[in-house]
């Protein structure tokens, strides 16, 4: 027997993944804050997602659902250990997702979650929760995989975490406005091998349509680093200023990578709060830069991130650390500008 969270389970062979812990330990917090008024745990595993969002999230009208029988009976063992009560189904998640609506639905499955995205995005009235581990097909490492998933094209760039992220929600986005909804991100972060986003839908055809507005192309150029971006509506970018051709990347979810008010009011334990804290911490940019590729082509090597932010700071722009691992900021600095802050700090 395995103890996680507030929850005790057994796996009797069936997947079960413990360095997806923390993924767990921040959505109790989210989870909380939704109080969602159903729940489909739509690929449940050995149930412990589910199972923690009912005995640390006061969430109480869950529906386990794994295609695997086999997961399906240890889901009922794992239930009654914790002294719950749920319904438990075996089906294929795509076809319950088109037959039932749910307040709120979670998918968590082996690599990418593209297959489920469209029936999730017709039966979730709210909420919507995805964990994504193809992290090769949406960060541009994998371009075919990222073309054939996910209909938007990606290369590998220095800030490839953000492109993956953007990617995923990007799907998420287009799919939701063929069912007349809008969404807003709550929240969404990368870690080690997965993303990981949480919206909120509304429906309204009027902002399905305006939702494109926060979705587009990515421009980058590979020679200077230079990075711009264009909305739906807006006329794409062909050339840098340094007078080599973009990249296009995308289509990409342009908007916000978290909702401000809501962040605010998420509170978690030690590791949980690190991570937040970035996030709140972070200001809104589409891109964030990398320093070690900005000083590798600069042929310097790198100043200290605190001391680039700090300059940027002083001389009247926003500049902050990002939720994404490595030597990164953010900063509504164009890249000469930057590499003149990094050149200066030399
Ligand atoms: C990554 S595991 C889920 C892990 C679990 N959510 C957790 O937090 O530990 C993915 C699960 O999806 C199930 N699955 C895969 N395809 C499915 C489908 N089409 N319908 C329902 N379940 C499916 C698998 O049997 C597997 O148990």
């Amino acid at each position: 027997m395995l103890e996680e969270g507030k929850a005790k389970i057994v796996t009797d062979g069936v997947f079960y993944n413990p360095r997806m812990k923390f993924c767990r330990d921040v959505d109790v917090v989210v989870f909380s804050e939704l109080k969602a008024k159903s729940y489909l745990d739509a690929l449940a595993g050995s149930g412990v997602r589910g199972i923690r969002a009912m005995l640390e999230a006061g969430y109480d009208n869950v529906v386990f659902n794994d295609k695997n029988p086999k997961a399906c009976e240890v889901i009922r063992k794992n239930l009654e250990m914790n002294g719950l009560k749920a319904e438990v189904l075996c089906r294929d998640a795509v076809a319950l997702m088109r037959e039932r609506k749910f307040d709120h639905i979670d998918l968590d499955p082996f690599g990418s979650p593209a297959e489920f995205i469209d029936a999730a995005c017709f039966s979730a009235k709210r909420f919507l929760s995805v964990t994504a581990t193809d992290t090769a097909a949406l960060c541009g490492s994998a371009t075919v995989s990222g073309l054939r998933k996910y209909s938007s094209f990606a290369i590998k760039t220095e800030f490839y975490h953000e492109i993956g992220l953007r990617n995923l929600i990007g799907k998420i986005a287009r799919e939701a406005t063929k069912y007349d909804k809008s969404l807003e991100v709550l929240i969404s972060w990368a870690k080690e091998h997965y993303y990981r986003v949480y919206v909120r839908f509304k429906s309204s055809p009027r902002l399905a349509g305006k939702l494109y507005e926060k979705i587009g192309f990515l421009y980058y150029c590979k020679n200077c680093l230079n990075r711009t971006w264009r909305n739906f509506y807006e006329e794409p970018e062909a050339v840098c200023s340094c007078g080599k051709k973009f990249v296009e990347l995308g289509p990409l979810w342009l908007g916000e990578l978290h909702l401000k008010e809501f962040v605010s009011n998420l509170r978690g334990e030690k590791s949980v709060e690190k991570l937040l804290e970035r996030i709140r911490e972070e200001i809104n940019s589409v891109s964030y830069y990398n320093i070690h590729a900005i000083c590798f082509k600069l042929r310097v090597s790198p100043p200290p991130l605190s001391k680039i932010i700090e300059k940027l700071k002083e001389i009247g722009y926003e500049a902050s650390k990002t939720r994404f691992e490595g030597a990164n900021l953010k900063t509504n600095a164009d890249v000469e500008e930057l590499k003149n802050v990094i050149l200066a700090l030399q």
